[in-house]
């Protein structure tokens, strides 16, 4: 479980995140929302040691993190697959996985954790392209090599800033698709994303975040059911919704 309770964070600049709290649980998806510029890497960021915590807690599975390097973090459990997935142009999708498999991240004991085998087996189409150098990938595939680099880290909470930006929208529902398999598997997944419709599609909660506060935290049943409010919160022009449509997702418009 991820528990953030009330994190502030920023940089030299000054504060960006102000008593920022979440509870995120084992097999759950919660999604981070906002404007450009609200705070969601940050937040991302300061759960992965990146950026460091002013004040407040960060706690997996009941252990304080906050404070601790990024390397620790990691330790203690915690993959991020970073927005614009940065992976190593020169290298190959073998080399990748090989480098995050390394012996200190052996499989989780006691479970079968997650190995290049069975990463292989869930991403066919990365074990079609295991000599292609990252350059070579398309955006999907680097996507997918992220998320595969970061499983290999075994981690219990997955970190995702905007894995779908840039895709298809053929890629990025498989994208989806691969981020609900691996909350069924029982990973704890924060998933910050733009595209409000798709946040409400794919996670348990949705959060939006505004000038680095949480001004709404709630299931996204309730926004199925009637997307007008947060719809509203962040300004996005939804379609008339025809009756017995009620909440249709597939009405939303982009957001801003
Ligand atoms: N490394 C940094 N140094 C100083 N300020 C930064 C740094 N990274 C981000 N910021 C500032 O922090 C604020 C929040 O940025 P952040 O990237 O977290 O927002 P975001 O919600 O992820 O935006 P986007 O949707 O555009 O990715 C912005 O004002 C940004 O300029």
């Amino acid at each position: 479980m991820l528990c953030v309770e009330q994190l502030s964070a920023g940089y030299a600049g000054g504060i960006v995140l102000h008593e920022v709290s979440l509870r995120v649980l084992p097999g759950s998806i919660q999604a981070v929302v906002g404007r450009n510029g609200a705070g969601k890497s940050t937040l991302v960021h300061t759960i992965a040691g990146l950026v460091r915590a002013s004040s407040g807690r960060i706690e997996i599975d009941g252990v304080h993190v906050a404070g601790r390097q990024p390397h620790r973090i990691a330790q203690s459990g915690v993959g991020l697959v970073p927005q614009g997935r940065r992976v190593f142009s020169r290298l190959t999708v073998a080399e990748h996985l090989a480098l995050a498999a390394a012996p200190w991240r052996a499989a989780t004991p006691g479970g079968e954790g997650w190995t290049v085998a069975r990463i292989l087996e869930l991403l066919p189409r990365l074990a079609a392209r295991l000599r292609h150098r990252g350059c070579e990938l398309s955006g999907g595939e680097q996507q997918m090599l992220a998320i595969a680099r970061a499983l290999l880290g075994q981690p219990r909470v997955l970190l995702l800033d905007e894995p779908c930006e840039g895709l298809s929208p053929d890629l990025a529902a498989r994208v989806r698709e691969l981020i609900g398999v691996l909350a069924a598997e029982g990973l704890t997944v924060l998933l910050v994303e733009q595209q409000l419709q798709h946040a409400i599609e794919i996670a348990d909660r949705v959060a939006v975040l505004e000038y680095g506060r949480v001004v709404y935290d709630r299931p996204t049943a309730e926004a199925r059911i009637d997307p007008a409010p947060l719809a509203a919160m962040l300004s996005i022009a939804t379609a008339p919704t025809p009756p017995g449509t009620r909440g249709n997702p597939r009405l939303w418009a982009d957001t801003p």
